[in-house]
């Protein structure tokens, strides 16, 4: 039987992951090869999955929203994959969120019935070059979160430094010492809108398995998982008039100091936007999205009560209950 290799797209929130994604299925297509994809995101909206919706004609496509992978019913994610392979995909992407551990998402992936269709071939974590070395104070108040982003690092079978555009090469070679801490092996490349070579993405290596040294089922497990879905909470706030990017820009400061991520599509009277704000840096870019329109915060402990409240005092769009 064909087994399916996997790679499993890892790293920390707006790293670069769909960004590279999109290549990676850009280069299948022209290869004329047929990959299937499982996104994951935290919350109910999938902006990843419409950013990636033009390149979907030859791929199967499965979403598992609203959670993480690696804190989801296995279940759920073990249909989800059955689903996909029974497409006979070529090759099968797993993005994870930026808040996942890759080791437990394995796991996942290891479940007997699943083993003998596919093989992990490669995982591969995107850094984040602007971000990466102020996690330690971001999140201070939240350890977990800062061994998932190692955890993430160091299970890597190849590692790609991302937004080499937005920093020193001071900050680089630091970045470079923070990721050969944690990982003293696997080849790195740095990248600018993660544009890697494919070649080298593509490279078969086999050995990926025993580094992850996955318990068989019935094994007691001698230290307690860390819930790497931590303490991220996650919100959708509908937009159904148009705004402005300054209006979008202000309401996102008051919460800089929670927000890790914001995403959504926002109407105003040119068009619609597709916002993407990382940190503090804030993109848009014209969409041609034609769903209703949202924008999703992700950050550490967000106050959702309050920020819907404060959506619907400034932003004059009533929220209702789910
Ligand atoms: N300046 C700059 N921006 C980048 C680079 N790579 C990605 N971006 C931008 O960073 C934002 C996040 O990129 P994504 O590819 O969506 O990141 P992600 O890891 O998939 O994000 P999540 O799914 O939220 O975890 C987008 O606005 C990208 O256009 C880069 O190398 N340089």
């Amino acid at each position: 039987m064909k087994t399916i290799p996997v790679f499993i797209l890892s790293g920390f929130l707006g790293s670069g992951k769909t960004t590279l994604l999109k290549q990676l299925l850009q280069v299948c297509i022209e290869r004329k090869m047929k990959p299937a994809v499982l996104m994951n995101e935290i919350g109910r909206t999938d902006t990843d999955g419409e950013s990636i919706s033009g390149l979907l004609k030859n791929t199967h496509l499965e979403k598992l929203l609203d959670g993480c992978m690696c804190c989801n019913k296995k279940s759920e994610v073990t249909n989800c994959l059955k689903t996909l392979l029974s497409r006979k995909p070529d090759m099968l992407f797993i993005e994870l969120t930026g808040v996942a551990d890759p080791e437990e998402v394995v796991d996942s992936i290891t479940e007997p019935e699943l083993l003998q269709l596919l093989y992990l071939e490669k995982v591969i974590t995107i850094v984040d070059a602007e971000n990466i070395l102020s996690y330690n104070n971001v999140f201070e108040s939240d350890r977990d979160l800062v061994r998932t982003t190692r955890k993430q690092i160091k299970v890597a079978d190849y590692l790609i430094v991302n937004k080499i555009d937005l920093v020193s090469y001071e900050k680089k070679k630091k970045v470079e010492r923070l990721l050969r801490k944690e990982n003293s092996s696997s080849p790195i490349t740095y990248t600018t809108f993660s544009q890697v070579d494919i070649n080298e993405i593509f490279s078969i290596n086999h050995s990926v398995m025993k580094r992850f040294n996955i318990k068989r089922k019935d094994e007691p497990s001698d230290e307690k998982a860390p819930a790497s879905f931590s303490r991220i909470k996650s919100i959708s706030l509908p937009l159904t008039t148009n705004t402005t990017k300054k209006q979008i820009e202000r309401f996102l400061k008051k919460w800089r100091s929670d927000l890790l991520r914001a995403k959504g599509y926002i109407p105003m009277t040119d068009g619609i936007y597709l916002m993407q704000s990382v940190m503090n840096r804030v993109n848009w870019e014209p969409s041609q999205f034609k769903g209703e329109c949202y924008l999703v915060m992700i950050g550490v402990n967000l106050d959702i009560k309050v920020i819907k409240k404060d959506w619907e005092r400034t932003i004059k769009e009533t929220i209702y209950a789910e």
